[in-house]
This record gives C-alpha cells, structure tokens and sequence, in this order.
C-alpha cells in the first residue's frame, strides 16, 4: 500500500503539529511507504486531495490510500476534493482511492460513529490490518437557489446547533484550548436564548408536504452524532443509504430540560415537539435567514431552498457491527 496523508497541522488546537513527529517516526520504523502533505490555511485540504488523485491516476497506482489527518472538518475537505476529482474526470473507470481517517481533531464526530480508534496508533493499525475498502453513504445536498452542492459526511444544521458553531466559531475564547470545553457550553446556552424559531417546509418523498412554523433545531444527519459526541439520532448509519431528519420545534425552558433528560435515555425523539425522518431523499426550506453549519463548519446566515440525498464513497475503515445493515 501506499499512503497519501494529508495533515492538518491545526487540527484539535494545534494537535497535528504536535503529533506528526511521532506519526512520521512510527512510519518510519515500520517502513511504511507514505508521502504528506501539510494544509496551510481553511479549505486547503480540497485541493491537496484532487492532486493526489491526480498525480495517482496519472501514475497508475492501483494500492494508494488517502489518510486525512485531523478532525472532521480536515475529512470533509478530503472527501469533498474526492468527490469534485471524480465529478470532473468521469471517463476514469479505475476503482476509486479509498480514503481512512486519523482523527486528531477536537470533536471528531464521524470517527465515533465509525468506531474509529481516537488514538492515532491504534488507528493506524487499524488502517493496516484494512484489506478492502468499505461503501459508507455520505449526504449530498443541492442548493436550488444558487445552484450549487456539496456533500457533509456528519450533518447539515440550521437553527440552534449552526447558531453554536458560529458563536463557539467566534468567542474570544476559541483560541485557549483550555477554556474551549467552557466556551463551547456558554454558546449553546447564548444560542438556546437568541435563536428565533422559523417556518420550515419539508417535502417527503412520496410528495407529502409538512410545514413547521416554530422549527429551532433541523438536522440532516448521517449517523447519529453532532456536536462532538451528542446522539441526536441514535438509528442514522452511514451504512444505509437514508438519510436523518430531526426536527425540534421551539420548545419552552421546562422542554428543554425534558428534552436534555430524554436526550440522555436516547428516547427524545418520541417527544411532541420533535419531529424524526428517515428518507432517501427530502427537500427543506425555509423563509427567513438563519445560520446553517455543514460538519462544524459555518454556512453563513441565510435560506435555504435544498434537496438532500446520499452518495456512496469508498473508505479505508475497519467494518464495525452495524456495517450489514
Ligand atoms: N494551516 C491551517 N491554518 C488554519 N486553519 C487551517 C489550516 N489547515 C486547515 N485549517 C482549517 O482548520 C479547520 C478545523 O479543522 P478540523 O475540523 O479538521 O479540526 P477540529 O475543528 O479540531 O476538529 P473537529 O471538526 O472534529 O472538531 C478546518 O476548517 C480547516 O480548513
């Protein structure tokens, strides 16, 4: 095998700087044959993942690996480089290159619904016991109104938890690693005052249309986590081709507190006021501007006009127990 590692030297406040070492030491000594490469500003990892593809297909290795290192939003870019690659090159009928994950980041949320071992030694072993590549669903979504995509391989949110990313996004706090934890918490809880309800329509796939006038909370999720490690969906797989769709309505102080309760017994979903899909293919949309958030990363304050959908991908991963579903 070979190893195309694209590293985040940021990720997990500045925990790939100062794991590399030790990775490339590792590497070394287990003659691994690897090459990195370094993202050096947001975004950056999109295009490090089309040259690889590119220098791969080019060359014709047929037992490259891409490894994104860091959290989810280092894999996100990674995934979605992939994705643009095969999009713009669809005469290449080659199999495509698998991508594994060492999860170094802060939340790394698709690494827990995977099972994914959070230290990077034993992920890494896991990476070189894998012998083929497994198919795990990945949403995709179109967005009507500027005609454009993407993909997220966690969740796409609008309402409290994209209000969260964008505050914790910019406390002055984010940037002392000890007080992360802290300032995160004072978001949700600065969220959970500001966030004004909105009219939300939702068109199912056999055409039914549902509009909600007090939505707080949309998620289109994945698998069942979101922000870093909640369970909001305790069935979503990345194994299934649906998607999930949770919905809470503006809930009062007291059903905040019952939700949090039932959060915790992972029965929330049974409560009046939240609203739980599990589809192919939806559609949402939504009047007035709200902030939206894709894996962690912040979408900006707008509408959303979009329709969701899954889309298969090729992973270096260890199969774990949910996989036949
Ligand atoms: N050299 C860099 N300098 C600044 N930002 C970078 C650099 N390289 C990548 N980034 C950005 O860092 C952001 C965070 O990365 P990532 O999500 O992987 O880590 P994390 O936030 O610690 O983990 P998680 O998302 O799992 O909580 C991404 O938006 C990415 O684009």
């Amino acid at each position: 095998m070979e190893y195309f590692i694209i590293v985040n030297p940021t990720a997990g406040g500045n925990n790939g700087r100062k794991i590399w070492p030790q990775i490339e030491q590792y590497l070394k000594k287990k003659n691994i044959s690897y090459r990195a490469y370094f993202t050096e500003y947001d975004g950056h990892a999109v295009s490090i993942a089309m040259r690889i593809l590119d220098q791969i297909t080019a060359t014709n290795h047929p037992d490259a690996i891409i490894i994104a290192t860091g959290g989810d939003g280092t894999l996100h870019e990674t995934i979605l480089g992939c994705m643009r690659f095969y999009a713009e090159h669809p005469q290449i009928k080659v199999p495509r290159v698998p991508v594994g994950l060492l999860p170094i980041g802060s939340g790394n949320d698709f690494a827990r619904a995977l099972k994914i071992p959070r230290h990077w030694k034993k992920a890494l072993h896991d990476i070189f016991e894998c012998q083929v590549p497994t198919k795990i669903h990945i949403g995709h979504f179109i967005n009507h109104d500027l005609s454009t995509d993407g993909y997220f391989l966690n969740n796409f949110g609008i309402g409290l938890d994209a209000t969260v990313v964008y505050l914790a996004n910019h406390s002055l706090l984010k940037h002392h690693k000890q007080f992360s934890g802290f300032s995160y918490w004072v978001s949700v809880l600065h969220a959970i005052q500001t966030v004004q309800p909105f009219e939300l329509t939702v068109t199912h796939p056999n055409g039914t249309v549902h509009t909600y006038s007090k939505a707080f909370l949309v998620t289109a999720t994945n698998h069942p986590y979101f922000g870093g490690g909640i369970d909001i969906a305790p069935r979503a797989s990345v194994y299934k081709e649906q998607l999930d769709l949770v919905i809470v309505e503006k809930p009062t102080y007291r059903q905040i507190l019952l939700f949090i309760f039932m959060l915790l017994l992972k029965r929330h979903l049974h409560l009046r006021f939240v609203h739980h899909f599990s589809e192919t293919h939806f559609e949402l949309k939504t009047k007035k501007a709200r902030y939206g958030q894709i894996d962690g990363e912040e979408l900006g304050h707008k509408t959303y006009n979009a329709s969701y959908e899954t889309k298969d991908y090729p992973f270096w991963i260890k199969k774990t127990d949910n996989s036949q579903l």
